[in-house]
Parts: structure tokens; C-alpha cells; sequence
């Protein structure tokens, strides 16, 4: 008899609900996601990202369902769960007086990687994304995208196999912003790692993605591009992503923010 392997998803969101005092901020959020894919978490500002974001990475407790991550769950499990998780937080995090390679060696550190074997895998991480030559400049002297791109390498260092990023491209130009989701596309194909890309920008959905579309902290769709597309009769993502979240047509071009101010809060 054949036995087949069966692997668990990367990211497993089962009911989870959450509250901050009388404001629900997610209600009953369920979806999966598959590991080595890209998948798109969109949603207007004040969908419930960040907050979704925090239960996954444990900053928050999950009251209400169940999150795992490789089939851990993070209540239970919460070391081997976090262990393979990277993430990249919406706010800047580097330390501006630390040079590029100091403040990754300290990450490294952190996670117990050996000095040898951390300083490798900088090197190649940052040769991936054309910044081999700033490993010992101060991460000030770095513009905002590549500040960014070193945070990604820094998510990726204890090589994680599932990684989160939140808004990584706000207050970026629209060529930084084509370069950072250039350089995690690429990431994902060299290193074979999922990617939860939570954006409410919906120039940022690739056809080949998946999906997952979060409004007032309930999730409308959740599935590759072209199912949502066809099933809401939909000509393409943007007017599927207008006609589930009831908002008027969304016009094209460089980056159209499907709300106005990024960080408001409702
Ligand atoms: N610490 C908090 N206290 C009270 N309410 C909060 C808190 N953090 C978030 N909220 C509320 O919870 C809801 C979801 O916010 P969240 O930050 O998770 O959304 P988001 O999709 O990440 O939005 P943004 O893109 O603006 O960061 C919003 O209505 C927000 O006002």
C-alpha cells in the first residue's frame, strides 16, 4: 500500500475572534494557508492585519479558536510554532547605531545560531538581495527599502519556513515597493518558504496568488485569485475585492491604496 505523506498547512486559523474592551477587532477568522505559497492577506485599514498578525506571533494570547503553525498550535506548542515563523513587523525595528551586520548578528544571537554559521548565512542572505557591501554600515546611513530588506533577511535568518510581513512596503516610493515585493517573490522561490503578505494595497495581488480578503475582522474570500475572481462574476481581483467589501470600483494604477490614510484607525 502507497502511503501518502500528509503535510499539514503552513498556517492553520480556526474561529479565531479577538477583542480589544467592547470593540471586536476579528470575529470568527478562519482560513488556511499552504506552505511555499505566496498568500496575499488584503484588507482596508482597521481589517483586523495587525491584530491577526499579533495572535500569530504570540505577542497576543488567542482567547477565542485556534491557530497553528506546521500543525503547532501556538497556545501548546508555542516554541516549535514560533520557531518556524519569521516575521517582519509594520513598524521600523532595526537599531540605527548598530551597523547592518551587528544588528542581524544580535537577531542571530538571539535564536542560539553560532557566530560562524550566523555570519554564513548574513553573507548569503544579504548577496540574495544585492547588499552584500553594506554589512558594515550603520543602519542609519540605509534608505527606507533597504532598512526594510535588511528586517526581511533578519526574519529569515533562523531559517523559518513560514514568513509574515505586515505592511512592508508603507512609506516606500513605488519603485521601493516593487523592489521589496520583487525580493520576497524571489526569496520564496530560492528558499521554498510561504509568505502571509498582508497589504491593503491591491496592486500588490499578483494573478498566480492566493488570497485571503479580511474587511471589519471577518474574512469575505479566501482561495487562489482566479476562483474569487470567477466567483463573484468579477472581470478581475480589483473588482472582486470592490463588490465583496461593497466599495465603489477601484481605479488602477502605481499602488491605488484602497483606503487613504495608511495606519487610520476607525
Ligand atoms: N490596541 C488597540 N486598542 C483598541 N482598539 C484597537 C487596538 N488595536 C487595533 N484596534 C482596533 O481593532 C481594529 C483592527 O485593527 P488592526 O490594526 O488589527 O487592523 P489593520 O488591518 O492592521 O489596520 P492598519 O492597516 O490600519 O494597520 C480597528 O478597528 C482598530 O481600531
Amino acid at each position: 500500500m502507497v502511503q501518502i505523506e500528509w503535510e499539514p498547512p503552513a498556517l492553520d486559523v480556526s474561529g479565531v475572534s479577538h477583542s480589544y474592551g467592547q470593540k471586536k477587532a476579528l470575529d470568527g477568522v478562519s482560513f488556511t494557508i499552504a506552505p511555499g505559497r505566496f498568500t496575499v492577506l488584503l484588507g482596508l485599514n482597521g481589517a483586523g492585519k495587525t491584530t491577526l498578525f499579533s495572535l500569530v506571533s504570540h505577542l497576543y494570547d488567542t482567547r477565542e479558536g485556534s491557530i497553528r503553525i506546521f500543525g503547532n498550535d501556538i497556545r501548546h506548542a508555542s516554541g516549535e510554532a514560533l520557531r518556524r515563523l519569521g516575521i517582519v513587523f509594520q513598524a521600523r525595528t532595526l537599531d540605527l547605531d548598530l551597523s547592518v551586520g551587528q544588528n542581524l548578528a544580535y537577531h542571530a544571537a538571539l535564536h542560539g545560531i553560532g557566530r560562524g554559521e550566523a555570519m554564513a548565512r548574513i553573507r548569503t542572505l544579504l548577496g540574495q538581495i544585492d547588499m552584500a557591501d553594506r554589512l558594515h554600515d550603520k543602519a542609519r546611513s540605509l534608505s527606507g527599502g533597504q532598512m526594510r530588506r535588511v528586517e526581511i533577511v533578519r526574519a529569515l535568518l533562523h531559517e523559518p519556513s513560514l514568513l509574515l510581513l505586515d505592511e512592508a512596503t508603507v512609506g516606500l516610493d513605488i519603485r521601493s515597493r516593487a523592489d521589496i515585493l520583487a525580493t520576497i517573490r524571489a526569496l520564496v522561490e530560492a528558499n521554498g518558504i510561504g509568505v502571509l503578505w498582508a497589504t491593503h494595497l491591491i496592486d500588490e495581488v499578483d494573478d498566480k496568488d492566493e488570497v485571503v480578503i479580511l474587511d471589519k475582522g471577518r474574512v469575505l474570500a479566501a482561495g487562489p485569485v482566479a476562483a474569487i475572481v470567477r466567483q463573484t462574476g468579477s472581470a478581475d481581483i480589483r473588482q472582486a475585492f470592490a463588490s465583496l467589501s461593497g466599495l465603489a470600483p477601484i481605479p488602477s494604477g502605481g499602488g491605488t491604496p484602497v483606503l487613504p490614510a495608511v495606519g487610520a484607525r476607525r
